[in-house]
Parts: C-alpha cells; structure tokens; sequence
C-alpha cells in the first residue's frame, strides 16, 4: 500500500454510557466518561445510540432538537453544544453517537449523529440511512419509520493527523454497502453507535461487527448503551472493538464501562499482505460499489 491509511496509532474509547430520561443529567454524565476517557488518553471517543434519552419510538419527538441552520444555538440543541464543548475540553475527537433530530421546515425527525474535532467544531453528520423497522413475532417489533425519515448520505470523515473513517448509526451496520464504500474510499475505521436488543444482539452484534471488519480488512467499534433492565428497550450492551482481521481487540459486558483499544496502521497492511483480497478483487466482473452513483453529501 502506497499510504498508510492509518498515519498514527490512535487510542479508541468506547462508552457504554447508563442514561436516564433526564437529558440535562445525561449530558453531564455524558461528559464525565469523556474527560474520564481523554486522561486515560484516548485520541478519538465514542458515545452510543440516543446517549442522551431512553431510546424508544415514543421518545424521539420528546427528546428531539434542532440541528439546522447549523450551528443551532443553545436553546434549540443543547446536545450540539454539551458535544462540541466535551470535544474542546477533552482534546478528543469525539463521535457523538446520536440524538433525535427535528427539521422544523419539513417536520420530519431523524436519528442523527454529531461528530466533533478536538477544538470543538463540527466535523459530520450522519443521519441514520437505515431505519430500524423490524417485525420477529413474539420477541420484538421496531418501527423507527413511524416517527423517524431516514438519511441519505455515507458518512466518511477525515481525522486531521490520523486518516479517514466512516460513522453509520446501529442498523446501518447490517448493509455491508456502506462499510464496504467507506473502506474503498480509504477509512481505516468504521463506527457504528448501536443499541441491538437482546434478540438480535445475541445473535448478529458480534457477527455483524467482525464480519464488516473481515470484508473491508479494517477495525470496527460497536458502542452500545449500557444495558437498563427497568427501562423499556433493553439494549445488548457488549461493545466492542474488532481488528481488521476480524479478531475482537476488546468487549464490554452489559453495565456502564468504557472500553479502550490501540489501532495502528502497520496491522491494516500486515492482515491485507496476508491475505490480499483488497487487490483480487475482479470489477471486471461485479462493479465496485463505491464507484458510480454514491452520496456522500446530503
Ligand atoms: O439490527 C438490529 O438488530 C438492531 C438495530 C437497532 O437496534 C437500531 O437500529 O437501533
């Protein structure tokens, strides 16, 4: 590989941040674990799914904010501004996993994520592709799409200093296209705040996460809610940190607890030396999906 996708090592932080119905608490708490995770120095942190309100279709109108024009000021996203502000103070670039979005123009909600530079500005915003509408009789039905409008974008982001990596938000992680776009395009991570369940989560959490890695040959975070048992939705927990050779680097259990790992970039090179898969490809037979008919910008 001409580049290293990967200029630096970079330590990972993942929160699995308990929250309440207290968004005001939620924020502060939100930013204890980041300043917590900033001295145990990590260069680029993560919050979870909906970090700062229960997560449930019933919650997003209640909950929501409004992002645009942007910056929003302080009354209409308080959220926009407890990030930004977290960023600064922890040096961090800081993934802010995700929060209910309202467009006042349009009246529609979204699921949509905040991503900040360690001065504190705005790097991205992710607003979930991919609505989480899901019918498994007797075990859990999920509409996201009741309340919510999907996004329309990849959401690939430069880190000044270290290279590119791609956010997309929990369900999102199930369409390999995505990854796969961000990867060709040259990220060396993708993360994914998530709040699986305790169906699917046992079943496709780790699955998803190792075989997105294995496919793109690049590191994958999951950063899930603590689990809340008295709550409505209970999330998997278990985020985790997978390799680009699909071996898991670290996993949480369900409680609150953040979750750290080392990426660098000779281990990119090494796994895809190994098994080199990224020039086998043959476009002469399928297409390349990154190329072509993308958007990157919404
Ligand atoms: O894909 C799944 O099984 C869970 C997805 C989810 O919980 C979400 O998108 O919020």
């Amino acid at each position: 590989m001409a580049t290293k996708l990967l200029k630096k090592p970079l330590k990972l932080a993942l929160i699995q941040l308990a929250s309440g119905a207290d968004k005001h608490a939620n924020l502060s708490h939100a930013r204890q674990k980041v300043l917590e995770a900033s001295k145990a120095g990590a260069n680029l942190v993560v919050l979870p799914e909906c970090f700062n309100s229960p997560y449930g279709v019933k919650y997003f109108a209640k909950y929501s904010e409004t992002l645009l024009p942007s910056p929003p000021t302080k009354e209409q996203s308080p959220s926009y501004h407890a990030l930004s502000e977290m960023a600064k103070e922890a040096k961090a670039f800081l993934v802010g996993g995700s929060i209910p979005e309202y467009w006042e123009e349009t009246k529609k909600y979204y699921n949509t994520n905040l991503t900040f530079g360690p001065d504190g500005k705005l790097l991205a915003t992710h607003r979930k592709v991919h609505l989480f509408d899901i019918d498994i009789p007797g075990k859990i039905t999920f509409r996201e799409s009741d309340v919510l409008s999907p996004g329309n974008k990849v959401t690939i982001i430069d880190l000044p200093e270290y290279g590119r990596i791609a956010v997309a938000i929990c369900y999102d992680v199930r369409f390999p296209e995505l990854a796969m776009i961000a990867a060709r395009k040259g990220a060396f991570l993708l993360l994914y705040p998530g709040a699986f369940n305790l169906t699917t989560g046992k079943l496709h959490w780790e699955l998803q996460a190792r075989a997105r890695a294995m496919d793109n040959q690049v590191y994958v975070g999951l950063c899930s809610p603590a689990r809340d048992m008295q709550a409505e939705y209970h999330a998997w927990g278990h985020s985790m940190v997978v390799d680009p050779n699909a071996e898991i680097l670290g996993e949480l259990e369900e409680k609150e607890d953040i979750l750290y790992a080392e990426l660098n970039g000779e281990r990119i090179e090494e796994v895809r030396k190994g098994v080199p898969i990224y020039t086998q490809r043959r476009f002469d037979v399928y297409p390349d999906v990154s190329e072509g008919k993308v958007r990157y910008e919404e």
